[in-house]
Parts: structure tokens; sequence; C-alpha cells
């Protein structure tokens, strides 16, 4: 299986700890082994129970009681000792050959596109042989609008791309929508660029139709930006968010490569629904 981890990120509250706990109890129950991290030195509670704790290095309570930072700041320094310190977290990692790592981050945006912090844990999980794959959650109670969709999707591409892995975008909280809101959600999903378009200047302001043109196809460009819905209170929900990972992440099967980066989303969707068949 070799060293596989998923880096759960994206903006506060967007439910990444609620994530990570589900996957958890999810495998679980299939009897599949994997290791939650919770690497949020402001995390006060959280549902899972993490096999390595931040906190027993650096919390924020820490930095901001004996250094007077305030919360961001403080949270910035805590996320740079932690690299300063990376021989801590290999160490609490082991020497394990095949391992499952699913790693809770903290919700500031700014760690993802401002700062290398997250790049270089990546680099330094890649030198160590892990395959990492990012997991952007975003709520989706904030892309119901067009254009708060086009600005979700604006900023999952910007972590994308300072991160530069192998990503797969998470909507969460679908349970929370009504049938109306779901079928929203599906339709911008599964829009093309022209619809996307036509959709957010049908509600814009005319001075803006260019800019939107221009970042429909700067999205269009990059063709990184898909989504998956993530519904906690439907099993099979979490099978094919999960299943979509490990795909992604080339997990199981033996190795067997699957090359998934230039499947359409219906493509995706006959091809995870054949693999959950199997
Ligand atoms: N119903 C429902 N509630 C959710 C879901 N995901 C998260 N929540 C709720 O949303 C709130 C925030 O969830 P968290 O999982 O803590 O979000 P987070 O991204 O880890 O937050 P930060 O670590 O503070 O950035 C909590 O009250 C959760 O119970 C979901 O899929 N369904
Ligand atoms: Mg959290």
């Amino acid at each position: 299986m070799g060293r596989k981890a998923q880096l759960v990120i994206g903006p506060a509250g967007s439910g990444k700890s609620t994530y990570t706990q589900t996957i958890q109890k999810h495998c679980e129950l299939s009897r599949r082994t994997v290791h939650c991290i919770n690497l949020d030195p402001a995390a006060e509670y959280f549902a899972y129970n993490p096999t390595i704790d931040i906190r027993d290095l650096i919390s924020l309570e820490d930095v901001t009681e004996e250094l007077n930072y305030g919360p961001n700041g403080g949270l910035v320094f805590c996320m740079e000792y932690f690299i300063n310190n990376i021989e801590w977290f290999k160490k609490q990692i082991g020497e394990f050959e095949d391992d499952y790592l699913i790693i809770d981050c903290p919700g500031q945006i700014e760690l993802y596109s401002h700062f290398s912090l997250m790049t270089k844990l990546i680099q330094e999980m890649q030198n160590w042989n892990y395959t990492v794959c990012g997991v952007y959650i975003i709520d989706c109670h904030f892309i119901l609008e067009p254009y708060k969709f086009i600005s979700g999707m604006l900023a999952c591409l910007s972590s994308m791309i300072q991160l530069e892995i192998p990503f797969v975008n998470v909507i969460s909280k679908m349970d929370l929508l009504g049938k109306q809101e779901r079928k929203t959600v599906k339709k911008f999903i599964s829009s093309n660029p022209q619809e996307m378009l036509r959709l957010v200047n049908r509600n814009n302001n005319p001075l803006f139709y260019k800019l939107n043109k221009a970042f429909i196809k700067l999205l269009q460009d990059f063709s990184l930006v898909g989504f998956t819905t993530l519904d906690i209170t439907d099993e099979d929900s979490i099978a094919r968010v999960l299943l979509q990972i490990d795909l992604t992440i080339q997990y199981g099967e033996d190795e067997e490569v699957y090359d998934t980066t230039n499947l359409p989303d219906e493509n995706m969707d006959d091809f995870i629904n054949q693999h959950l068949d199997n």
C-alpha cells in the first residue's frame, strides 16, 4: 500500500474536523486502519481520537498567554514552530511502511494561500515517501449563489496552485440542505463554463460581466477545480468521497494505477460506481 496522507484543509468552520471524524468512523466500521492527526493548535474539542496531536508540541493557548500574540498571529507562530521542529512530527509518525494518515488542519486560509508552511510540510512528507492528497472542504451554504460558487472555486484554486498536490474538493454539510438547494448545488457542479457564466451574470451588475468572464476562463484554463458532495448521514456518500480520494492517492487494489485526472465528472461518477459495485 505504501505511505498515504490526506491533508484536510478549508476555511474556518467548513467541517474539516467533522470530515476527519466521519472518515475515521467509516473506516473503523469497515475494519480499515487510518490514523487521524490534529494539526490545529487552537483545537479545543474534537470527536475523533487523534493518534498525533500538535498540541503535545505547542498549543495556541501557550503562545497567546506567554507571548501575548493574538489568535491569528499566534496560530502562524505555532505552525512555524511546528515546521521548525518537523523532526518531532517525523518521530511521532514512526517508520511504518504502510500508513494512511488523515491530517486535520487549521482553518486559517492564509496558511494555504500566503505562507509556504504547508508547502514545506508536504515536501517533508514526500521526502518520507508519503503520497499526499489535498482534501479541500467547503461548506455548501457558501456556494448556493452562482457568484459565491465562483468565489469558492477561486479560493480552492489558489490553495491547489500553492500546494501543488492532487486535490479532491468536498462540499460538506449536504445533510443540512433541502431538496431544492441540493439541486442547485448539483446544477452548479455539473454546469459547463458557458452555463456558469450565464448563471453568474444573470444576477450580477453588468459592470462585472467582463470580470466574471475572465474568472470563468481562468477556472476553465486550469480545469482542475471539480467538486464532490458529502452527506455525513449517508454511508454511500461517505464511501464515494473516500473512494474518490483513494483513487487519487493510488490506495489499494495492489497499487494498480488509475489515471482519473482527465475524467469528466459524469465519467468519474461511472468510474466510482463501478468500483463501489466491485
Ligand atoms: N449537520 C452537519 N454539521 C456539520 C457538518 N460538518 C460540520 N458540521 C458542523 O459545523 C461546525 C464546524 O465543524 P468543524 O468540523 O468543527 O469545522 P472545522 O472546519 O474543523 O472548523 P475549524 O477547525 O474551526 O476551522 C460544527 O458545529 C459541526 O458540528 C456536516 O457535514 N453536517
Ligand atoms: Mg477543526
